[in-house]
């Protein structure tokens, strides 16, 4: 079970690293991290668990998090009525097509890696296309709008070295593109 100690926090050279690409099949290492990845924001989101466990939630949850420098991702977005609607684990995934329409989540991004808070608009695109291979090998394609895309994005740049303050404006954090979809 993965906790909260287990994840690596910002200044830990590993969160800036380009992770590797993974090699099907997955060793059973990898197939069990991937599983756990999964645990972790499954439990996150139970709030018995989360509390008992004093587990921050999460709608993704990417390898170098845990200390594993390896392209994959696990996700587990609800809608606002906590209905999932994308439940997935992503490996070598790879953004081939983004609206040039950006979008951001109204209330900002967190992190578990990042325990401060950040406030301002991360950035993002408002639509994307993934290409992504799933637990087995199998390649996919999701097309993504809105939360979704943004939590994808979010765990896509961390397998790239990025955190989600990259991409807030220093000197104007709340400025954006008026054409903007701010996400609630
Ligand atoms: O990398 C996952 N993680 O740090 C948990 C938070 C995920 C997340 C939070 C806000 C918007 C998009 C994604
Ligand atoms: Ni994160």
């Amino acid at each position: 079970m993965i906790l909260m100690k287990d994840i690596v926090r910002d200044g830990d050279p590993v969160l800036r690293k380009v992770a590797a690409p993974v090699a099907f099949p997955l060793n059973k290492e990898d197939h069990q991290l991937a599983k756990d990845m999964m645990g972790y924001l499954i439990n996150s989101q139970d709030p018995e668990i989360a509390q008992k466990h004093q587990l921050r939630a999460g709608v993704g949850l990417a390898a170098p998090q845990v200390g594993r420098s390896i392209k994959m991702a696990a996700v587990l977005v609800p809608d606002n009525d906590g209905n999932i609607v994308l439940q997935e684990i992503l490996c070598n995934p790879v953004i081939t097509r983004e609206s040039v329409r950006p979008a951001a989540l109204a209330e900002g991004e967190g992190c578990l890696s990042v325990d401060e808070d950040v406030p301002g608009y991360v950035v993002r695109h408002d639509r994307i296309t993934i290409r992504y291979q799933d637990i087995n090998g199998d390649k996919k394609i999701l097309r993504l709008k809105d939360y979704p895309a943004i939590v994808c994005q979010h765990e896509i740049d961390h397998l790239n070295g990025h955190l989600f303050y990259d991409h807030i404006d220093k000197k104007h954090p709340f400025n954006i593109d008026p054409d903007a979809v701010i996400v609630k």
